[in-house]
């Protein structure tokens, strides 16, 4: 199983190229939903965020109010580093739940689109990997019209990953999305054909078919075994 890495910078258009891939039929984790999940009334994650940050994030419903959540955790980098050790280990659990759900229906190809991947360290389970890049003002501009916020806000949120230059030299795709959606789909073209070649051995070997093929040639050599010495 190929598992394909897809992350970039808060709005540089990681969304846009997910979409790109599901209408080619590629399954596509997406951890800002994982991340959601694991945040719902109730939730283990849930209750860790409410002991540490208080009732007084929580809507009428009992549900987060994210955007409030936001606000805090974007303006201040410790409180944001709390709510990221407290989710961790419920999104990665979440998206390893996910890749195996993929690998039992036996799918070759997979995207994983996350926003942290390298700040979570979780690229080295990923090849290869693909940036989304945007030019910055195009970002912040993007991100300011996309989510109604103020430019301040706007910037405390795409500071608080990564900077998106330095993403952009882990990458083993780039696609510079700041251009128009039919410029990024032309590229996308290309990245599809890479992404789509030929799985190498390695890959294959830890596909479901892989291991099934591995397993059925060890059982034919074993009976093999068996009638040669059967014969003697
Ligand atoms: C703070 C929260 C409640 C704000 O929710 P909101 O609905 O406004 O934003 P949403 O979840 O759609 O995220 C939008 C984008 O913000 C960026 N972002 C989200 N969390 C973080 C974070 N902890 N650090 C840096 N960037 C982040 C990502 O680029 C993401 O795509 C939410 O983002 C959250 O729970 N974050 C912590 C979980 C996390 O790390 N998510 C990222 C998945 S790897
Ligand atoms: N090439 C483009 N031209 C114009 N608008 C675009 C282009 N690509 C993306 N957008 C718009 O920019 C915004 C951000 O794109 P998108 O939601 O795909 O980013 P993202 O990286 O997934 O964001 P996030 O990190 O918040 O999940 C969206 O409103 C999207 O419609």
């Amino acid at each position: 199983m190929r598992v394909v890495g897809l992350t970039g910078g808060i709005a540089s258009g990681k969304s846009t190229i997910s979409n790109f891939f599901k209408s080619e039929g590629i399954p596509v984790v997406d951890a800002d939903i994982v991340a959601r999940n694991v945040l719902r009334k109730g939730t283990g994650g849930w209750k860790k965020v409410v002991a540490a940050f208080g009732d007084s994030i929580l809507l009428e419903n009992g549900e987060v109010d994210r955007a409030l959540l936001g606000q805090i955790v974007f303006a201040d980098p410790e409180k944001r580093q709390l709510l990221n050790r407290l989710l961790a280990p419920y999104i990665s659990s979440g998206i390893l739940w996910e890749v195996v759900k993929l690998w039992l229906k036996g799918s070759q190809v997979i995207i994983l689109d996350i926003p942290l991947l390298f700040e979570a360290k979780l690229d080295r389970f990923t090849k290869p990997i693909i940036v989304v890049w945007v030019d910055p003002n195009t970002q912040l501009q993007r991100l300011m019209t996309r989510d109604g916020i103020p430019e301040d806000q706007a910037k405390n949120r795409i500071n608080a990953q990564m900077a998106l230059h330095l993403k952009r030299t882990k990458a083993n795709i780039i696609i510079d999305n700041s251009g128009s959606l039919d410029e990024t789909r032309a590229q996308f073209e290309q990245v599809l054909k890479e992404v789509t070649s030929p799985l190498k051995w390695t890959e294959f070997i830890v596909s479901r078919n892989g291991v099934v093929s591995v397993i059925v040639s060890a059982a034919v050599g074993v009976l093999a075994v068996q009638k040669h010495f059967s014969r003697l």
